[in-house]
């Protein structure tokens, strides 16, 4: 079981701002748990500080998960879901994160188009796209605008959300990993193409994972991905470099998750608590 990379190093005298203040966008009234998963996912990954900005009724639910989230509420609608005044105090808040990571439970409503739009345009920053916010690209046929340098960013679609976005059948898997490559080099972004197996493409390099099991297909758990790669990039990786230690290590968790529950059994929430004890492989620990 060997990661395709080191974990970045860390330093007796270091301090929490070396391992990136990231943010994690996110949530709506009834899925308050997706962009929590991500954000805890984010803090057992490394990240030194996260914050999660969540439509304002669900900010009490999303910080009871874990003290050490900061929370940042963003003016919602009746349905608790964002509503397009929330890029106001977000285009406020955005400035001091290394990496932002956005879509889980969000919804594809007015408001979540517009944060999709603002973090499309914030090119210098690291970004990570998934769920509803690849669902909001599919909206704005972002697949076939022209050619743009976008960035440091990634995507993370399943199967659906792939189809959603290029139009490519989920069934025909070979298919969907070329259009991916594709649409990666079309718009220079990291693609992780999720399933049994993961593939990550990003301009013509094309990796495939060794890790992970079906006990993984389980609601929450690409959420919890969407965390991890977030926290890497804020670590300072690239995306290629994050996207890549990202799904091996939480096709480890997924595993060591299986091991202790059974494939049947677990749930994204023993995937989450497998992730820290992961990283002692890192550290050269026995674990
Ligand atoms: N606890 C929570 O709050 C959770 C919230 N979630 C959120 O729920 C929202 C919807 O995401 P989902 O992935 O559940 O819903 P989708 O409708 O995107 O996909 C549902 C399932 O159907 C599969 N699927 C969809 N279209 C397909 C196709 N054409 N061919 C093959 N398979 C296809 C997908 O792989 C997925 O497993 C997202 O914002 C997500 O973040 C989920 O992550 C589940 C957990
Ligand atoms: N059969 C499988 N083998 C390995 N990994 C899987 C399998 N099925 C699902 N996964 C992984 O589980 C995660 C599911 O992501 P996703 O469908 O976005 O979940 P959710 O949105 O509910 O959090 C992905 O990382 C995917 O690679
Ligand atoms: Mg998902």
């Amino acid at each position: 079981m060997t990661p395709p990379l080191p974990f970045p190093p860390r330093d007796s005298g270091a301090h929490k701002g070396d391992f990136g203040r990231v943010l994690l966008i996110g949530g709506s009234r009834g899925m308050a748990g997706s962009i929590s998963l991500s954000a805890i996912a984010a803090l057992h990954s490394g990240s030194g500080l996260v914050s999660v900005a969540v439509p304002d009724r669900c900010l009490e639910t999303v910080a009871s998960f874990h003290p050490c989230l900061m929370t940042i509420p963003l003016k919602d609608d009746a349905r608790g879901q964002f509503c397009s005044a929330a890029i106001c105090e977000l285009t406020e808040r955005i400035g001091p994160f290394d990496a932002i990571g956005c879509g889980p439970g969000m919804t594809v409503c007015e408001g979540a188009m517009e944060i999709v739009k603002l973090l499309l345009r914030q090119r210098n920053c690291k970004r990570v796209l998934d769920a509803d916010a690849i669902n909001c690209l599919a909206k704005m046929q972002w697949a076939t605008a022209p050619a743009s340098d976008a960035g440091p960013l990634v995507l993370t679609p399943h199967g659906g959300e792939l189809q959603r976005l290029t139009g490519v059948n989920a069934k025909d898997r070979e298919a969907q990993v070329d259009a991916a490559q594709s649409l990666a080099a079309h718009h220079g972004v990291t693609i992780v193409v999720k399933g049994g197996p993961t593939v990550v493409v990003d301009g013509d390099r094309r990796w495939t994972n060794d890790t992970g099991n079906p006990g993984m297909a389980t609601g929450g758990t690409g959420d919890v991905l969407t965390g991890t790669i977030t926290s890497l990039l804020g670590q300072g990786m690239t995306p290629w470099d994050a996207a890549r230690l990202g799904v091996w290590l939480h096709g480890a968790a997924g595993d060591a998750a299986a091991k202790r529950q059974g494939q049947t059994g677990m749930t994204a929430l023993d995937l989450l608590q497998s992730l820290a004890p992961l990283t002692a492989v890192f550290e050269n620990r026995a674990i």
